[in-house]
């Protein structure tokens, strides 16, 4: 048994699934201190918090900069964030000091992929606006012309970055009867041939697609990547959906696109900013769906999750091979 004195220490930012608090206090090997709600740490209870820790679990929402990094000091070996996208995490600073970083790739995938499902269809099927026309009374009768979206049937289908998340989306909906499956990125990917995807330039794609869905990461060149260029070349019919980061798109010019009519519609898992203040223009539009970023969030998605980063985070301490590490 060994002595506190002896415990690494650790920094969790905020509340997680007790699987991942589970692995962490049955380790032996670290004393946890854990900002204990559900809410975001303020930057500088973050600051205070990391001060000599040799791990810091964090979350997407928190910002990992050199800043965070100097604040915990020489002592920091790993940092183990419970989400698959990195963007949030200043790579290049990361690598220069020497820091293991651990991510969640993989068990995420299915249940990404399922509310993208969910949320085109909501989106093009306009069920939000359904929902809210029963309950206002809105519901006169069963009319001919009212409520009609866009089916998936025979439809072309274009997703913007064919990785784990876009190939398991191109795998779901592939039964619902689509006839063309588009995929943009870097390059082509032979996985594609199990949903009979084609690769293609993005213009291509765009112009093609009766739904266009962005699965790809956030880069430097993915940045604002679906902006006015991007929805004037769309099919006037298109449904638009995001689930990877909301910094893909150029929300200003989506909104355009979706109050001019240019697209029909948009679903949203993702925005900038996150959370998007009540009162953004985006809001205020019929055809366009908006969920808070609950693309991984299912009860065992999440529990396997915290699992998978806390054991990252312990073998980033102990110096072995973490289940799941990013390359830096
Ligand atoms: O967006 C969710 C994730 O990166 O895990």
């Amino acid at each position: 048994m060994q002595g506190t004195q002896q415990l690494l220490k650790v920094f969790v930012t905020r509340r997680i699934p007790q699987e991942g608090m589970r692995v962490l206090n049955q380790s032996g090997l670290c004393k946890v201190s854990l900002w204990d709600s559900d809410e975001p740490i303020p930057r500088t209870d973050l600051l205070q918090g990391v001060s000599g820790a040799h791990g810091i679990l964090c979350l997407l929402s928190d910002r990992i900069d050199a800043e965070v990094i100097n604040a915990a000091g020489p002592n920091l070996k790993v940092i183990s964030t419970l989400s698959v996208g990195f963007d949030h995490l200043a790579v290049g600073e990361i690598k220069k000091r020497g820091v293991r970083v651990g991510y969640t790739p993989d068990v995420l995938t299915d249940a990404t992929a399922e509310l993208t499902v969910a949320l085109l269809l909501a989106t093009a099927r306009r069920i939000p606006e359904g929902v809210e026309e029963v309950k206002n009374g809105g519901w006169s009768s069963w009319k001919p012309l009212w409520l009609c979206g866009y089916g998936l049937s025979g439809s072309t289908v274009g997703v913007i970055g064919l990785g784990r998340i876009g190939l398991a989306i191109a795998r779901r909906l592939k039964p619902f009867g689509v006839k063309r499956l588009l995929y943009s990125g870097r390059t082509s990917k032979p996985q594609a041939a199990e949903v009979d995807g084609e690769f293609a330039s993005l213009d291509r794609l765009v112009s093609e697609s009766d739904f266009v869905v962005v699965s790809c990461s956030l880069t430097p060149e993915t940045q604002g990547l679906c902006d006015k260029a991007l929805f004037s070349k769309m099919k006037k019919t298109a449904v638009f959906v995001n689930t990877s980061r909301g910094a893909v798109v150029n929300q200003e010019d989506l909104h355009e696109a979706l109050s001019s009519g240019r697209i029909a519609a948009a679903g949203l898992d993702v925005t900038t900013p996150e959370p998007l203040p009540t009162d953004h223009p985006l809001l205020k539009l019929k055809n366009c769906v908006i969920l808070p970023h609950i693309g991984s969030a299912t009860y065992s998605t999440r529990g396997i999750m915290a699992e998978l980063c806390a054991n990252n985070l312990l073998a980033g301490l102990t110096g072995s091979a973490m289940p799941s590490e990013l390359a830096l």
